[in-house]
């Protein structure tokens, strides 16, 4: 079956309005119903369900659709072995791809006056002649992602609408308004590997997470504890303020109601850290974990696909400790933060502190981010405390 495209050229180019006026789909919708809920409604009754629905759902397709992106150059690099080269290129295909697939879904799917987005990636490098090539091939998996979707079958992207769609995410966010937030790949190493990687994306909203999404796809859809490999892989996790946690399958299974562990012991927790020592100390949490006498071993993935699992009760916490002088972006932990919180979890920095995502690109915190139930969280903090003041005694 082929498919016919008409050029977009209008796609993406006005910041007033991201709509294509080629396209029949493309029109501009009702304005922004959630927003005019929360911010005239003189209607206190209003629950918090009805806010931010249409936004869900955009962040819902853009994650799931930026996922399949992501598995298809994932399999291709598998199969081709450039994993095991110093070559990144298909790496750098899959982010930039999914950062323009989710940059270009949001803005056709909400009809907001002003879209800002604080992403990882921008397109400097696919400006410039050596980028040229990597620039064909993004949009060409990015055209094909969207063709066998069909949802946009009468849009197909150019090279220009690539690098717009990009270079949406250059926002800094902050405090005033609303900000989407995403981390396109986030795990590269587990991508790498053919491991656990994760499409990270949240919304702010005066500097507060309001909703999250994380796709993970190679995520087990049964614990990753219980090992049932009858159940699939590939997971959708999604939060919104004050309405809990959900998980379904990226197919698109029924969605199903998640909750942190209940376990008050915490000689019976067991703990998630990353799987790239350079990202963690490993040294730190494993102190930590002796002195809240956990048996098991530490289960090491990558990505945010850790705050999925707990926020379903796989483990019971989860630390993160990285190496001096490393700073953390938010688009690495606002979408997880939300899913794990909204779950009945409590996510704080090292110093019991909630995150703040006001800030800017960065968050600024103080040595590490940990994240446990409500019962669990004053001992892990107690140990976290003792456990640095031990490293800091023996320097
Ligand atoms: N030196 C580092 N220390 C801590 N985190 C890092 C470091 N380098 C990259 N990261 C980021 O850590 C996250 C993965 O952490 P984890 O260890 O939990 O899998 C990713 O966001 C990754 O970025 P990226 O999004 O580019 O992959
Ligand atoms: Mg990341
Ligand atoms: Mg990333
Ligand atoms: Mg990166």
């Amino acid at each position: 079956m082929s498919v016919i495209y008409l050029r977009c050229t209008a796609l993406l180019s006005s910041s007033s309005s991201s709509f294509c006026t080629n396209c029949p789909k493309s029109k501009p919708t009702k304005p922004h119903f959630s927003f005019s809920c929360f911010a005239s409604s003189p209607d206190k009754a209003l629950s918090t369900m009805s806010l931010y629905v249409q936004e869900l759902s955009a962040a819902k397709k853009a994650a799931s659709l930026a996922s399949r992106l992501c598995q298809k150059v994932q399999r291709a690099l598998l199969q081709s072995d450039v994993h095991s080269k110093s070559d990144k290129s298909p790496v750098t295909i899959a982010d930039y791809g999914s950062q323009a697939l989710v940059s270009f879904i949001l803005q056709r799917e909400l009809s907001s006056a002003s879209f800002s987005l604080v992403a990882e990636e921008d397109s400097g490098d696919l400006r410039t002649p050596s980028g040229t090539e990597t620039l064909h091939r993004i949009t060409e998996v990015v055209n094909e992602t969207l063709a066998a979707d069909g949802s946009y079958h009468s849009c197909a992207l150019s090279t220009e609408d690539i690098l717009t769609a990009i270079d949406s995410g250059r926002s800094e966010g902050g405090s005033v308004g609303r900000h989407w937030v995403l981390d396109p790949i986030d795990g590269t190493k587990g991508f790498l590997r053919g491991d656990q990687y994760a499409i990270a994306l949240a919304l702010l909203d005066e500097g507060k997470v309001v909703l999250g999404v994380l796709a993970c796809p190679n995520l087990p859809l049964a614990s990753i504890v219980e090992k049932d490999s009858q159940k699939g892989v590939g997971c959708l996790f999604f939060a919104k303020i004050g309405s809990g946690t959900y998980m379904q399958s990226l197919e698109g299974s029924s969605p199903i109601r998640v909750n942190v562990s209940a376990i008050e012991n915490s000689e019976d927790a067991s703990f998630f850290e990353s799987y790239e020592a350079a990202h963690s100390m490993h040294d730190l949490s494993s102190s930590i974990a002796k002195k809240l006498g956990v048996k098991a071993p530490p289960v090491r993935i990558d990505s945010q696909a850790k705050y999925g699992a707990l926020s379903r009760g796989d483990g019971a916490i989860y630390m993160r400790f990285p190496r001096a002088g490393y700073r953390e972006k938010i688009w690495d932990h606002a979408a997880g933060c939300i899913v794990a919180t909204e779950a009945g979890g409590l996510v704080t920095d090292a110093s019991g502190q909630p995150l703040d995502f006001s800030k800017g690109r960065y968050l600024d915190l103080d040595t590490g981010i940990i994240v446990t139930n409500q019962k669990l969280m004053p001992l892990l903090l107690k140990a976290v405390r003792e456990s640095l003041a031990e490293g800091a005694s023996a320097l």
